[in-house]
């Protein structure tokens, strides 16, 4: 098998994934957001949405009293009024019961809420990501692709997108609830300002609610102004991030081959490059964050002083009370607050779409790959043979690799596919275990025949022996006696009493091990198509032999297809596929063609 891009990819990124920023539409936005509110799911989310917002208007009402409680506390402070103050501790004690019980219930079901909403999307985005073989196209075709990293894009976009969402709607409800009340008491109780100015002279009514509009207004734009490029920055800051993380992943996997190599240089100039785009990124979003401070902490810092400085007049001519003064002092405050969300939402409203623009990125990459057009056929069919009529292969770019191919290979037959390294051999059997999807034709496969590919390096999840020996059957699935048996049929029995050991299997196994491990997964999973591509190129002849002997044996009726470099594995087979050069007429780089050579027995 030619080393081709692997996984690796998975970190490149999009091509210019600054353009991708501000990307998502309001029509993407609604397909990400509306699902789940509209799922089975519904009636349970919409009740909690509804418990938290009353929730949350309760707390407004319960500041609203407090607003009146204040001027009334202030008042009686003032005239000395001892059995007034005592009653006013009472009631301010059963608001604040009140207050703290709603507040602790409104975050506890929002959580709730948030949970189920994540755990009903990633679940989506899992089963969208693994059907049609989505998360394998995506890693082979490059080009034109708009998202990377899909671990983070499930992982961490989703918790973001449903955390982030339910934080916007619900600030943005209880703010313009808060705004509306308090406005209102601004209103009552700020009265007219009256001067003259050219010779006339003005009065505004409830001058402060003018003021504070004005004083959030300058704010926010200030600061809306000041953070607009956060957006993107903070884009990229989580795309670095996973990069290196990734980058990190893979040294980890490949921990052996980079030791062997003694790639540490190598690896470290790679790693830090990573670590050099978060470094860079992120002394972007501290300057941005600096300027950003400066503004919002004058702001917020002015804010205390300024509703004392506009109502001082009023107060000192005697025409409002210290209560009333404190109680515009606080009403100024909660409007301020609550028109200054938006000020403060602003970097959650920037990984919000930052998320958005990721997930609809992934979203339409899901999308494409599982619409794919699929130009090769692999379909069953009531027969016994595993067909191949008209199949072409090419390379991604659309160039030819193999010309066409037409063959049948009977039940219980087994062919051998012999060839030059890089000419196809691989990528024909993975067209017909349908995975490669560049090129024509068809492939037929027996209905309801198990089939089986075995890769040279086998894929061993992490767990226990058992369950690396049984996948990708379920662990637990074949008896012991039968795995103890397989195993001493492939030479592992040293591992028989390790049954229950987990461990990182791919990395304590020597690769001759591992495909001895694979066949063992043969035998017990028993398919009736087995695809063989070098699957055993790592072992020592003898036990080689013994395997391949072994399968017809143990499998009888059992049609192997297997790639193999070693000739003494011809006497195994009925029939050879041997790939040679296209003929020079069909031009420059005609890629091979198939010729079928019985295998004297
Ligand atoms: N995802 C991919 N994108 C682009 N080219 C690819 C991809 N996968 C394989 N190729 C190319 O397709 C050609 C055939 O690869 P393949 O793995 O089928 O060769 P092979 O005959 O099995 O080689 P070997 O005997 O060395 O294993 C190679 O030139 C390889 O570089």
């Amino acid at each position: 098998m030619t080393e081709h891009p692997s996984p690796a990819v998975a970190s490149t990124p999009p091509a210019d994934p600054g353009h991708l920023a501000n990307r998502a539409t309001r029509a993407q936005i609604w397909r990400l957001i509306r699902p789940f509110w509209v799922s089975e799911e519904k009636w349970k989310a919409w009740a909690l949405l509804l418990s938290i917002i009353a929730l949350n208007l309760g707390m407004v009402y319960i500041n609203v009293r407090l607003n009146s409680w204040n001027r009334d506390m202030y008042n009686v402070l003032q005239s000395r009024d001892y059995p007034q103050f005592k009653s006013l501790l009472w009631q301010f004690s059963g608001l604040a019961f009140v207050f703290v019980a709603i507040a602790i219930y409104s975050v506890y079901l929002k959580q709730a809420l948030q949970i189920r909403w994540r755990y009903w999307m990633s679940t989506r985005y899992l089963d969208q990501w693994l059907a049609h073989r989505a998360y394998y196209r995506i890693e082979q075709g490059q080009e034109g692709r708009l998202s990377d990293n899909p671990d983070q894009r499930i992982a961490e976009d989703l918790h973001a997108l449903t955390s982030d969402t339910l934080s916007l709607v619900l600030g943005f409800i209880s703010s313009s609830v808060t705004l509306f009340s308090f406005i209102h008491i601004l209103w009552s109780v700020s009265g007219p300002l009256s001067f003259s100015a050219g010779g006339h002279s003005w009065v505004i009514p409830g001058y402060m609610v003018w003021f504070v509009i004005a004083y959030a207004a300058v704010g926010s734009g200030l600061v809306w102004w000041i953070g607009r490029p956060l957006v993107g920055l903070s884009f990229n800051q989580e795309r670095f991030e996973a990069n290196f993380r990734f980058g990190l992943i893979r040294v980890r996997e490949h921990a052996e081959a980079v030791a062997l190599y003694r790639g540490e240089a190598q690896e470290r100039t790679q790693l830090t490059a990573r670590l050099d785009d978060i470094r860079r990124n992120w002394w972007d979003i501290m300057r941005l964050t600096k300027k950003l401070n400066v503004a919002v902490n004058f702001y917020g810092q002015f804010a205390v002083i300024f509703p004392m400085l506009v109502s001082a007049p009023r107060y000192f001519s005697g025409a409002i009370s210290l209560g009333v003064l404190m109680q515009i002092s606080d009403a100024f405050g909660q409007v301020q607050d609550a028109l200054s969300w938006f000020i403060n939402a602003f970097t959650t409203l920037a990984s919000w779409k930052a998320s958005i623009n990721r997930l609809a990125g992934f979203h339409a990459d899901v999308e494409r790959a599982a619409g794919m057009a699929r130009t090769i056929e692999v379909t069953p069919h009531a027969g016994s043979a595993v067909t191949v009529s008209g199949l072409q292969l090419s390379f991604p770019d659309g160039a030819p690799m193999m010309r066409s191919l037409d063959a049948r290979v009977e039940s219980g037959e087994h062919v051998l596919i012999s060839g030059p390294s890089g000419c196809g051999k691989s990528t024909l059997i993975r067209a017909m275990a349908d995975v490669w999807p560049y090129g024509h034709g068809q492939v037929g496969l027996p209905q309801d025949a198990p089939v089986m590919f075995l890769p040279q390096r086998s894929y061993l999840p992490i767990g226990s022996l058992r369950a690396a020996l049984s996948y990708p059957a379920a662990e637990g699935s074949f008896e012991d006696a039968l795995i103890t048996r397989y195993l001493a049929l492939c030479r592992l029995s040293h591992l028989a009493d390790r049954l229950d050991v987990a461990a990182n299997w791919s990395q304590a196994l020597s690769p001759g091990e591992q495909q001895r491990l694979a066949f063992v997964r043969v035998f017990l999973n028993r398919p009736r198509i087995l695809f063989l591509d070098e699957a055993s190129s790592a072992m020592d002849g003898e036990t080689e032999e013994v395997l391949y002997a072994a399968l017809p044996r143990e499998l009888p009726g059992v049609t192997v297809i297997s790639i193999a470099h070693r000739e003494t594995l011809a006497r195994f087979h009925d029939v050879r596929w041997k790939f040679v050069p296209a003929a020079a007429g069909e031009g420059e780089g005609a890629g091979h063609r198939v010729q079928m050579q019985p295998i004297a027995s």
